[in-house]
């Protein structure tokens, strides 16, 4: 037995074999597929034609031998005048004969694939070359009446017949099942030229090959000048997630990443439509490292009060007309966060667009520039003259609203006024310890004027009686949006986060536990800040310096950051309106405190005290005051203050002793009550040392003060 193939011998046995059949029997026991087959015999047509015609070339080399013969001269000559035309005839029927040939052989080896993959013999196929008749361009393969082919056997002879028929960059071999007729459809479909960018390419990939969504489909949605690819439209199956505040951060980061750097050195941002399915990428230039606060008037509007630049270049702004939804506004920023620079942003727009305001500043160092700055009615410093002034913004509150009532007129018709309330958990806690440590009078007018709860009215009433609300915090909690009463956490809509969340703050913040975890804190003023959208976005805020115009303050700026508080300076001071005696009497009151403080004002000098000198000049006093030194104020022991359900095990608070001092002392244990919507009810702090323990309980608003700055969430 030869190994060597011969081409031209298989050839040949084929087509024997597709002429008349195969006579061989099954060899060495093998199990033959014979089955009627659905393809019937080749027969060709040409040698009908192909044979008379090469007797009709030869005859003049057969006369001889016919010599004697005149039947057979006579049609050897006729045949021979018939060699052209007979000629003529064969070639078309040898083309058609291969053709016919070619077609047969892709129906036998379709017939074959059928069986194999589906197990079903089909009843009849039809294959029709393409023009050139070198390729299959339409295959009609009819199955047995109700042949069920199951998602997998089709796969299966699909692969089969790519691999078969094989395809190309331009065209490819398609294969579709109609059921209903007992069909398989084989077609030869033409292929797009793909003129997608490369960016394009490896965004659908990376979005067919992740299942965050489902039938992405990226477009591109704009070209620049010079036909670069500047923003890409995503679409996919409306979805839940979709709609997700921090699904989206998500999805915009990876996006942003897939796409790369642009050319023109402009970031990537998304805009979200998931109600109507699709996103839209677009660029944007970088986010800034810095904004100072732009001197030009950069919203028209005078009831929206900008105050940062968030990413894709949009100005943040707290809307504090009657027809918000966000009426008022929550900052949270640790220490250092910036948070101070963000209130006055607000407050010198405020004052620039005619709106007034009064701030209460229990640290004495954030709100003191203000003073005296047009706008400002007071800054008030003190924590029971800060009760009295929420009480009679309460009053006035109401008055405001009486006012309207009987002059019918619109909320929207009275002046605005903005009342700040900064460092509220330091507040708090001033009255916590007020209430406890203060003298008989002190506790009743504290019992009576109940800041809190005239700050939750407040929360929740004020929006329509014109009145503002800007509430400064260094972490969030729950508490601030007035506990069980849900409303006033709406009312606090307009927010702006500093530095990093916990995973609950992000969620109270933003709803979401994910959003403001991941902020870059090496940037000074960096934040997240709720969109006019409903949707927090990263937001650089504006620088605005110290507006103090106190020489040890003032000396300290630049010239551009003079330049800045010099151009923000109003032409015209707002005028302050109250609708209350009340109010109108406690600022009148307060200005005068201030007045008299400043002109007799007198606070101690400095105690230096020197280092490891036991003499008495290691301890000098630069300068006696003449008057009798006052008595240090209680409230002034603590440097921070937090809710007590955000205290920790382990962690050192200041708890006040029998004689009203503060001690500090370690938690051992923390128990925090909450209510069925996972509100705190009532925190338990478990204090002291070896078997004696102290059990010291907070209500749903208590606070606890803290020996050193609260440094959650602070800045690199
Ligand atoms: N938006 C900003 N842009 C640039 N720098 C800023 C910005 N905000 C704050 N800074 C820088 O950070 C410093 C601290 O800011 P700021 O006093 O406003 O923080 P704070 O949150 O009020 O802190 P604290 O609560 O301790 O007073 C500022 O002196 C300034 O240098």
């Amino acid at each position: 037995m030869s190994g060597t193939p011969d081409p031209l011998k298989d050839w040949a046995v084929a087509a024997w074999r597709d002429m008349f059949g195969d006579t061989t029997g099954p060899r060495g026991g093998q199990v033959r597929d014979d089955r009627p087959t659905g393809v019937r015999r080749f027969v060709p047509a040409s040698p009908l034609t192909a044979v008379p015609a090469a007797v009709a070339f030869y005859s003049p080399n057969l006369v001889a031998s016919a010599t004697g013969n005149a039947t057979a001269l006579d049609a050897l000559t006729q045949l021979h005048d018939y060699r052209w035309p007979l000629a003529v005839v064969t070639v078309p029927l040898i083309a058609a004969d291969i053709s016919r040939y070619r077609a047969r052989r892709w129906r036998q080896m379709l017939d074959s694939m059928v069986r194999q993959s589906t197990g079903h013999l089909p009843t009849k196929i039809t294959a029709t070359p393409t023009a050139g008749g070198r390729t299959m361009r339409r295959a009609r393969i009819t199955m047995p009446r109700g042949a069920v082919i199951r998602p997998k056997q089709l796969e299966e002879f699909s692969r089969s017949v790519e691999s078969a028929f094989g395809g190309s960059e331009s065209w490819a071999m398609t294969v579709r099942h109609d059921a209903r007729r007992d069909r398989l459809v084989i077609t030869r479909t033409p292929i797009a030229p793909d003129t997608r960018s490369e960016r394009q390419k490896s965004l659908q990939a990376a979005l067919d090959g992740a299942s965050i969504f489902s039938g992405p489909k990226v477009t591109v949605d704009s070209i620049d000048d010079s036909g670069i690819e500047t923003g890409y439209r995503v679409g996919f199956e409306k979805s839940m997630n979709a709609g997700s505040p921090g699904f989206q951060m998500k999805v915009d980061e990876a996006l942003a990443s897939l796409a790369g750097p642009h050319e023109s050195g402009r970031n990537w941002t998304t805009d979200w439509y998931p109600e109507r399915g699709y996103l839209v990428m677009r660029l944007v230039t970088a986010m800034p490292t810095r904004v100072d606060h732009p001197l030009e008037l950069v919203d028209e509007n005078l009831r929206h009060l900008p105050y940062a630049t968030g990413s894709a270049d949009r100005i943040m702004f707290w809307d504090v007309s009657t027809s918000s939804n966000k009426p008022h506004c929550l900052i949270v920023g640790p220490t250092g966060g910036g948070k101070t620079s963000v209130i006055r942003t607000l407050l010198t727009e405020a004052a620039r667009r005619g709106i007034p305001f009064v701030g209460v500043d229990p640290k004495m160092i954030e709100l003191d520039g203000l003073e005296g700055y047009p706008g400002c009615g007071a800054i008030i410093y003190d924590a029971l003259r800060a009760a009295m002034f929420v009480r009679a913004l309460h009053t006035e509150m109401m008055a405001r609203n009486a006012y309207i009532h009987q002059m019918k007129i619109e909320g929207s018709q009275l002046p605005l006024m903005i009342a700040v309330l900064d460092e509220f958990f330091i507040l708090s806690g001033k009255w916590q310890r007020l209430a406890k440590t203060g003298d008989d009078e002190t506790k009743a007018l504290l019992k009576e004027l109940d800041p809190l709860g005239a700050w939750a009215d407040l929360a929740v009433l004020a929006r329509s009686a014109g009145i503002r609300l800007l509430l400064g915090v260094q972490r969030p909690d729950a508490s601030l949006f007035g506990g069980a009463s849900g409303n006033a956490r709406d009312n606090f809509g307009t927010r702006i986060s500093l530095g990093n969340l916990s995973q609950d703050g992000a969620l109270m913040m933003w709803g979401d536990s994910t959003v403001g975890r991941e902020v870059d804190t090496s940037v000074k003023g960096r934040g997240i800040a709720l969109g006019d959208d409903g949707n927090p976005v990263d937001a650089q805020m504006w620088w605005t310096p110290n507006v103090d115009k106190h020489p040890n303050k003032w000396n300290q700026l630049s010239g551009s950051e003079k330049a800045i508080i010099e151009g923000l300076l109003p032409v015209e001071a707002p005028q302050f309106t109250c609708y209350s005696p009340e109010l109108a009497e406690f600022i009148e009151s307060e200005r005068a405190l201030a007045k008299r403080a400043r002109s007799h004002g007198s606070v101690p000098e400095p105690i230096v005290i020197g280092a490891g000198r036991g003499d008495e000049a290691a301890v000098s006093m630069a300068k006696r005051v003449p008057e009798p030194e006052p008595e240090p104020e209680l409230d002034d022991d603590f440097a921070d203050a937090i809710p007590a359900s955000s205290v920790t095990a382990g962690q050192t608070v200041l708890i006040d002793d029998e004689d009203g001092e503060l001690v500090p002392v370690t938690v051992d244990d923390v128990e925090v009550r909450r209510g069925r919507k996972g509100e705190v009810i009532e925190t338990v702090l478990i204090v002291g040392t070896g078997r004696v323990k102290t059990r010291i309980v907070f209500d749903a608003t208590g606070v606890v003060a803290l020996p050193d700055p609260d440094l959650v969430g602070a800045c690199a």
